[in-house]
């Protein structure tokens, strides 16, 4: 978990520098009981937000027992230490991806979960499923299991943004370092599925407002609710056509493109319907398109090579 615990350290300076606070940061193997155990053990923890995990869908199918280990292991220490130390409320990073293909749209929470077109997915999946049996179990337990349409953008300061490792594997992260010209041409995967374009369709939501939805979330779980399920998504979806021109509208630059075939796991269509999150959380998006690729610009521009010199 090393690569995922740099990351992190490295969002959490920047996130330092912007605040001018000094959020206390580490960096341990949740696998490890005893380090999950000194962290507990340090600070009062009234609540868990659950972030942590590896989240490439292609390399998912590829190394199913990592996935499955540092996703749903770590999970389980988590919940583990979370219960010798009494502390019962979580807030768990979960994804559409637990919807599988969808069966209607807009999706809402009762669409049917499971069938999964991807491991990752199913890591998603089983720890949401871990989370509802131990809240019907322990009378004391809370969760909060929010399902994630597609994050995109940064911090409004340009200093705090998406830094994949590697070549980017989701969508907005390629576009922008076409953009930036680290990368020359972006793969659109497939043209001819069922839509208006012939591109894929997803539900693509600003990443500040989806920390917002935490922030929302964490005052829900005050109400002592059990286990709920919200999803944190627009409504509205767009295309890969049409996120790679607001892209370049916003940046001023081109993306060229060309099209390739379809990726595997990947479904046409997929958006929310997250009006029970407004209803029952207090949660309002306030951001379009435009100022999340306008901001995703600022970050890249300001960030050609991420957090890093190119080595
Ligand atoms: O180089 C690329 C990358 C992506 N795409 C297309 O862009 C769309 C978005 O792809 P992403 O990889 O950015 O994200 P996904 O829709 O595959 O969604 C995945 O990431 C989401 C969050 O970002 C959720 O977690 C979701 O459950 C998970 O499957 C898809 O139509 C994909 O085919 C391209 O055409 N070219």
């Amino acid at each position: 978990m090393d690569n995922l615990a740099n990351a992190g350290m490295d969002s959490m300076r920047r996130v330092n520098e912007i605040t001018g606070k000094q959020v206390p940061t580490f960096s341990i193997d949740m696998l490890d009981k005893d380090a999950l155990r000194d962290l507990f053990k340090k600070h009062k923890i009234l609540c868990v937000m659950h972030f942590a995990g590896l989240k490439t869908v292609e390399e998912s199918c590829n190394k199913p027992l990592l996935y499955y280990k540092t996703n749903i292991g770590a999970t389980i220490s988590l919940l583990e230490v979370m219960k010798e130390f009494g502390v019962y409320n979580m807030i768990f990073s979960s994804s559409a991806a637990v919807y599988g293909s969808p069966t209607y749209l807009p999706m809402d929470e009762k669409h049917p979960v499971g069938g999964c077109t991807n491991l990752y997915g199913k890591t998603k999946y089983f720890i949401e499923e871990i989370i509802k049996d131990i809240c019907t179990a322990e009378n004391q337990s809370n969760g909060v299991l929010l399902r994630y349409f597609n994050p995109v953008g940064a911090h409004v300061s340009g200093k705090l943004g998406e830094d994949p490792q590697g070549v980017p594997s989701k969508l907005m992260p390629y576009v922008s370092q076409v953009a930036v010209r680290r990368l020359k041409e972006l793969t659109v995967y497939g043209d001819n599925y069922d839509t208006p374009d012939g591109t894929e369709v997803r539900d693509y939501i600003y990443v500040v407002d989806l920390a917002q939805g935490h922030v929302a979330a964490l005052k829900y779980l005050k109400k002592d609710c059990g286990c709920k399920v919200f999803n944190l998504g627009t409504g509205k979806g767009f295309s890969v056509i049409d996120m790679a021109k607001a892209f370049e509208t916003a940046s001023g630059k081109r993306v060229p493109y060309q099209i390739a075939g379809r990726r595997e796991g990947d479904i046409a269509s997929c958006y929310a319907d997250a009006s029970l999150a407004e209803k029952e959380l207090g949660w309002a998006l306030k951001l379009d398109l435009a100022k999340m690729c306008e901001d995703l610009w600022h970050w890249q521009s300001n960030n050609p090579t991420g957090f890093r010199p190119d080595s």
